[in-house]
């Protein structure tokens, strides 16, 4: 379980995260949906034990972020945005050193890996070096390696960006693999269409507050509005600006 109370991240002028609290279930897929700039990263990276907040507490699985952020980094796998790969190591060396600051137990680590890679079809690439691979190649490279310590909470930044129709369908059957065995997902996305079919909840982000939270349907209710698409642009002030953006633009084309 997750639990925010009253979090807040100030960077020097910057109130990134304006006291936000959440709740998330085991087994529950809780998408953080916003604007550019609305505080996802931020918020998904103390969840992550990257970051420390400002003031407010956040406990995952127990733990308390503030005192034990190398304990919470242990359980917690985190796919970054953009993710932070090696280089000039190539996908295999890469596992096997996530393998051994992990400590995972070298056949464990060798079953996961084969059985990831087999899935996301990169078993090709496994020698090739990681800054020769393609955007989606080392999404995937950042996903795997995200899943190897087979961690009890996932923080899923914008995690399935590139990835093709296919290993997004894996992905997300993998997903539901791990609301089964009762995880706790945090999943940011841009693709509402995706965080529709994807989320238990979603909690709505709109200049580092929370401005709506619940299901879809209660989304679509709150707002009134058909899809998560017109809820999205209402409820962030935006659908009225769009159209006046978009007859701009016909005017001006
Ligand atoms: N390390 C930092 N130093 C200073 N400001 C930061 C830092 N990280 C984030 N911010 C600021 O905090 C705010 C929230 O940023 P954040 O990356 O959390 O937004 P986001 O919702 O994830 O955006 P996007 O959808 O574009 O990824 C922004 O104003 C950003 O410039």
């Amino acid at each position: 379980m997750i639990i925010v109370e009253n979090l807040r991240k100030v960077f020097g002028s910057t109130e990134a995260v304006k006291g936000i609290s959440f709740r998330i279930d085991n087994g529950e897929i809780y998408g953080l949906l916003g604007p550019n700039g609305s505080g996802k990263s931020t918020t998904m990276r103390i969840l992550a034990g990257i970051t420390a907040p400002t003031s407010g507490k956040v406990i995952v699985e127990g733990i308390d972020v503030s005192k034990d952020q190398l304990r919470v980094k242990e359980i917690t796998g985190y796919v970054p945005e953009t993710p932070a790969l090696y280089e000039s190591l190539t996908p295999s060396e890469f596992f096997s050193f996530i393998g051994s600051i992990r400590r995972i137990p070298q056949d464990v680590l060798e079953e996961r890996v084969d059985k990831l890679v087999k899935a996301f079809g990169i078993e090709e690439y496994m020698n090739h070096l990681i800054g020769t691979l393609s955007f989606g190649t080392r999404q995937k490279v950042s996903l795997i390696s995200a899943l190897l310590h087979d961690p009890k909470v996932l923080i899923l930044d914008e995690a399935m960006n590139g990835l093709d129709p296919k290993s997004g369908r894996i992905f997300r059957e993998l997903l539901m693999e791990f609301k089964k065995e009762g995880k706790v997902i945090v999943f940011s996305t841009h693709i509402l269409a995706l965080a529709e079919i994807i989320c238990d909840r979603i909690g709505l982000l709109y200049q580092g507050r929370i401005i709506a939270e619940g299901t879809v349907d209660d989304l679509k209710k709150l707002a009134e509005e058909e899809s998560l698409e017109d809820v999205f642009l209402k409820l962030t002030q935006a659908k009225e600006e769009v159209s006046l953006l978009v007859s701009a633009l016909k005017e001006a084309l």
